[in-house]
């Protein structure tokens, strides 16, 4: 048995090793446009160049040496294991919406599905028209095109459902109900594949809503944490304290943000590109603020006291818990309206893969010309169908490794 290799995660911009990505699959087949909004998905993907702009993204991060993992992978070899599938598939039927016959039909059916093939119906789902058995009310009642198992093509955005804290991985709780059983999925990978095994986790499914895009490591021990539409006050608490209580990071900086789409996670208006410049929405940058919170008193993890300092403006905020004399900021767009329309493409959602080098978007040129003026590396990639989800290069990746800074 070889030696695990070591998972950490302690800033945005250490040299990336390894990522878990999902390349887009059969689940973004079952978008229509009379179920995109729900799904979450603002148009309806090509499919095939979703696929292909995919592969080009993952083969710039091997062109770097990152060593890409992918989500479905990761599961099918989990689902190997007879405990995980009884997990996996107890999980998926647990809804209230099926009743017992069907639930019982499709838990056999299920159970024997190769691995492979469960790794498919659990992520692309199952519609009322594919059963072959179970008949009886519900089946009669539902409409051939409702969902027994819902397809999740959000698994696109690995960032959301699992983020690295140094050596442990919280598994987080989203706040969407067409995005819940994603963690499901990263719960048992963390928990149960042979590469994560022993792995400590903190947060998980069932607490307080936080979501992967809302958590940006401002540096070593100083974690920023939106909260707005999709991580909540509870959330951010509850995160905070489960940091603190582990030793992993002296700040959390919660940060109020619009509770909308265009602004669903804080990494759509801010994501860092160097250890002290960040790319950031122009027409919010100016408002937003941040509370610093740090511990005040050690106790169990529900008892400990929490110190929460006034709103501050957020980068002044975030240097003075970064301790560094500022935090720089490189706008996206030239002009509000430009900068409107690039921060609605994730202009402002870079993945960095070392210092001052960083993945976007090619289509926001604008953007992508100021970060190179301010001396960052911009590795241009197309997400024309990919963006259809209104996520980016970071959103699309989940690191699992990087070099502490
Ligand atoms: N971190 C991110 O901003 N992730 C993008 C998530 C997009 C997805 N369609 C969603 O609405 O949750």
């Amino acid at each position: 048995m070889t030696q695990s290799p070591a998972h950490y995660a302690d800033s945005e911009v250490g040299r990336l090793r390894t990522v878990m990505l999902h390349r887009p699959g059969h689940e973004l087949k079952r978008l229509t446009p009379r179920n995109n909004d729900r799904l979450l998905f603002d148009g309806i993907p090509w499919v095939a160049r979703a696929q292909e702009e995919h592969d080009a993204f993952a083969e710039a991060l091997r062109s770097r040496d990152v060593e890409v993992l992918y989500l479905t992978e990761l599961l099918t070899e989990t689902l190997q294991d007879e405990i995980a599938r009884n997990h996996a598939i107890t999980a998926a039927l647990s809804g209230l919406h099926l009743g017992d016959t069907l639930r019982a039909y499709l838990a056999h059916f299920l159970h024997d599905a190769s691995p492979e093939e469960l790794t498919a119906y659990l992520t692309a789902g199952i519609r009322n028209d594919e059963v072959r058995g179970g008949f009886g009310l519900v089946t009669s009642l539902l409409s051939p095109y409702d969902f027994l198992v819902d397809p999740l093509p959000n698994l696109l955005f690995t960032r959301d459902s699992s983020v690295w804290v140094r050596d442990r991985v919280a598994v987080t709780s989203l706040a969407m109900p067409a995005r819940a059983r994603e963690t499901q999925l990263t719960e048992l990978i963390y928990t149960e594949h042979p590469r994560f095994r022993g792995t400590r986790k903190i947060h998980g499914w069932h607490s307080e809503h936080v979501e992967g895009g809302d958590v940006l490591h401002l540096a070593p021990g100083v974690i920023a944490v939106g909260v707005g539409e999709r991580t909540t006050p509870a959330g951010v608490e509850r995160f905070a304290r489960q940091v603190f209580h582990a030793g992993l990071a002296r700040t959390v900086l919660a940060v109020p943000i619009a509770q909308e789409r265009a602004t669903m996670h804080l990494d759509t208006i801010c994501t860092l590109v160097d250890v002290d410049k960040v790319v950031m929405y122009p027409n919010v940058a100016d408002h937003l603020v941040a509370h610093a919170v740090t511990l005040a008193e050690d106790g169990d993890e529900a008892t400990l006291r929490l110190d929460v300092a006034p709103p501050e403006p957020f980068l002044l905020a975030a240097a003075k818990a970064m301790g560094i004399d500022q935090l720089h900021r490189i706008d996206t767009g030239l002009d509000p309206v430009t900068a409107e329309r690039e921060q609605w493409d994730d202009g402002n959602n870079t993945l960095a893969l070392a210092p001052r080098v960083a993945v976007a978007y090619e289509r926001n040129d604008q953007t992508n010309e100021r970060l190179e003026e301010a001396g960052i590396e911009v590795v241009r990639i197309a997400g024309s169908e990919l963006g259809s989800g209104r996520g980016g290069p970071r959103c699309m990746s989940c690191p699992i490794t990087r070099d502490p800074l």
